[in-house]
C-alpha cells in the first residue's frame, strides 16, 4: 500500500483534535471527511479506519514511539509510523518520517505485548478495575473489545422483510448475512456506508448491534400495550419496540435531552412509525404523572459504555474513575424512581451497554433489596459478553412487578 500525503495529513489532523482537544472521534471524523469532495470511498475508509486504529492503540503506540501527551505534530507522525510499520506498510521518505526506527518498533511491540495494559492499550485504573470486577474474564473480554466491530442492521418489519433488504442492498453491491437467533438482524460481509443507500432512506432498516437488538426482544412488547422507554435518547430501542408493536398501542419516549428526542422523531418518521410520543423530563412531575401507568418500562440506563469499546475506542481515554462512581449513583436512582411507572402485574427491563457487574447485576440486587424494589422479582438476566457473542457487551434484566 502506498501512503497518500493528503490522507495521512487528514488522519494526523483528526488525531490532534481527538487527543489534544478532547473532541469526540466520530464527530471529528464526520467533519474531516467533508474536507475534500474528491476523496472516494477507499480514501474515506483509510482516514476513518486508521484514525480509529491509532485511537484504539494509543497507549501501546505511544509507549513504542516513546512519546507523551500532549502530542505535538512530530509525535503524531511517530504514532502514525508505528501504526504503519506494525501493519506492514512501507514508510515513505517524507521529512516527517525521517529516522523512523522500523526494526525497534517491532521489537518493542513484542516486548510490550507481554503486559496486558500495554497489549490491550488501556489506562492503569481501567485495567485494575476490570480485573477487580471480572477476574480472569477481563483478559478475554478486553481483548474482544479491542476487535473491530461488525456492522449490523436491524430490519424494520413495518417497511420491509429481511429478504427484501438483503436483495436491495445486494443491488447496491452490499452483501449481508443473517445472524442465527436474531430474527431482524443482518450483518454486513464487508464494511460499507449503508446510510447513503435508498433502503436506508426509505426506513427499511436501522444500524443497531445484535446485542442491542436483544433488549426489545426481552422486553417483548405487544400491540396495544403502553410502553415507556425511560432513557430513550435518539430512540434506537424505541423504534425497535414500536415496530414490534406494529404501530398499535403507545410508546412514551423520555429523556433529559430535547435534541435527542427531536432526532428520535425524525427517525420515527423515516421508519413509518406513528405511535411514539416523546416527553422531555424537565421536572420530576413528568415521571410522577406516569406513576403506575405502563405495561412495561425500559430503563436503558446511562453507563460507562465499556461493552461498546469496539465501536467507541476513544471511551478508553475519555472515561474517568469518578464518572463510574457518579453513573452508578444515577443508575440506582433511575431504578428507584422510574420503576414506579410500572403498573401492578407489569414488567421492567433494566439494560446497560456495560460488562461491569457493579453497573449491572449488583445494581439490580441493590434495587431488589430496597423498599422500592420490594414488589419486584427477577425473571431473567442476560449477561452478554463480547468474547462469546462476537457483538457488543450488554446486560439485560427483566423484572416482574408483583
Ligand atoms: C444508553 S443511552 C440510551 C440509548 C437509547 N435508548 C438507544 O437505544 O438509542 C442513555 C440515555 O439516558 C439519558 N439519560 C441520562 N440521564 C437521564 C435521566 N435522569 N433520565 C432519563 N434519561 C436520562 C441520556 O441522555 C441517554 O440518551
Amino acid at each position: 500500500m502506498r501512503l497518500h500525503r493528503n490522507l495521512v495529513f487528514a488522519t494526523i489532523d483528526s488525531l490532534h483534535l481527538i487527543f489534544n482537544e478532547n473532541k469526540q472521534a466520530d464527530k471529528v471524523l464526520k467533519n474531516t471527511l467533508k474536507r475534500d469532495k474528491r476523496w472516494g470511498s477507499r480514501d474515506r475508509s483509510f482516514i476513518a479506519e486508521t484514525t480509529y486504529d491509532i485511537v484504539r492503540w494509543k497507549r501501546l503506540y505511544a509507549e513504542i514511539a516513546e512519546v507523551k501527551e500532549p502530542f505535538d505534530r512530530a509525535n503524531l507522525f511517530r504514532l502514525f509510523a508505528v501504526w504503519a510499520t506494525l501493519n506492514g506498510i512501507k514508510i515513505p521518505d517524507w521529512p516527517q518520517f525521517e529516522h523512523t526506527p522500523t526494526r525497534r518498533i517491532k521489537g518493542k511491540f513484542d516486548e510490550l505485548s507481554k503486559i496486558r495494559k500495554y497489549r490491550e492499550s488501556i489506562p492503569d485504573w481501567l485495567d485494575k478495575l476490570g480485573e477487580a470486577e471480572l477476574g480472569k474474564k477481563w483478559t478475554t473480554e478486553i481483548a474482544a473489545l479491542n476487535q473491530l466491530a461488525d456492522v449490523v442492521l436491524r430490519v424494520n418489519p413495518l417497511k420491509a422483510s429481511v429478504k427484501q433488504v438483503q436483495a436491495e442492498l445486494l443491488d447496491a453491491e452490499i452483501e449481508t448475512e443473517t445472524i442465527p437467533g436474531f430474527p431482524y438482524a443482518l450483518k454486513l460481509k464487508e464494511r460499507a456506508n449503508v446510510f447513503i443507500t435508498d433502503a436506508f432512506k426509505k426506513g427499511w432498516f436501522e444500524v443497531q448491534d445484535a446485542s442491542s437488538q436483544k433488549v426489545a426482544e426481552i422486553l417483548s412488547p405487544e400491540p396495544g400495550m403502553r410502553i415507556i422507554d425511560a432513557c430513550a435518547g435518539a430512540g434506537g430501542k424505541s423504534l425497535h419496540i414500536a415496530s414490534l408493536m406494529e404501530n398499535k398501542g403507545q410508546v412514551i419516549a423520555l429523556d433529559i435531552y430535547g435534541n435527542k428526542l427531536k432526532e428520535l422523531k425524525r427517525r420515527a418518521r423515516r421508519n413509518g412509525i406513528h405511535n411514539i410520543e416523546t416527553r422531555l423530563i424537565d421536572t420530576t412531575k413528568v415521571i410522577k404523572k406516569l406513576k403506575g401507568s405502563a405495561d412495561k418500562v425500559l430503563i436503558d440506563a446511562p453507563c460507562t459504555g465499556l461493552g461498546v469499546l469496539k465501536r467507541n475506542p476513544d471511551a478508553k481515554w475519555k472515561l474517568q474513575p469518578e464518572f463510574l462512581e457518579k453513573i452508578k449513583n444515577t443508575q440506582q436512582k433511575l431504578l428507584v424512581s422510574y420503576s414506579k411507572m410500572v403498573k401492578t402485574g407489569g414488567q421492567l427491563v433494566y439494560a446497560t451497554c456495560s460488562i461491569l457487574p457493579s453497573e449491572n447485576s449488583e445494581q439490580v440486587a441493590t434495587f431488589l433489596s430496597s423498599a422500592a424494589g420490594n414488589d419486584f422479582s427477577l425473571v431473567q438476566e442476560e449477561k452478554i459478553f463480547p468474547s462469546k457473542s462476537g457483538f457488543d457487551g450488554f446486560y439485560i434484566a427483566l423484572l416482574q412487578h408483583n
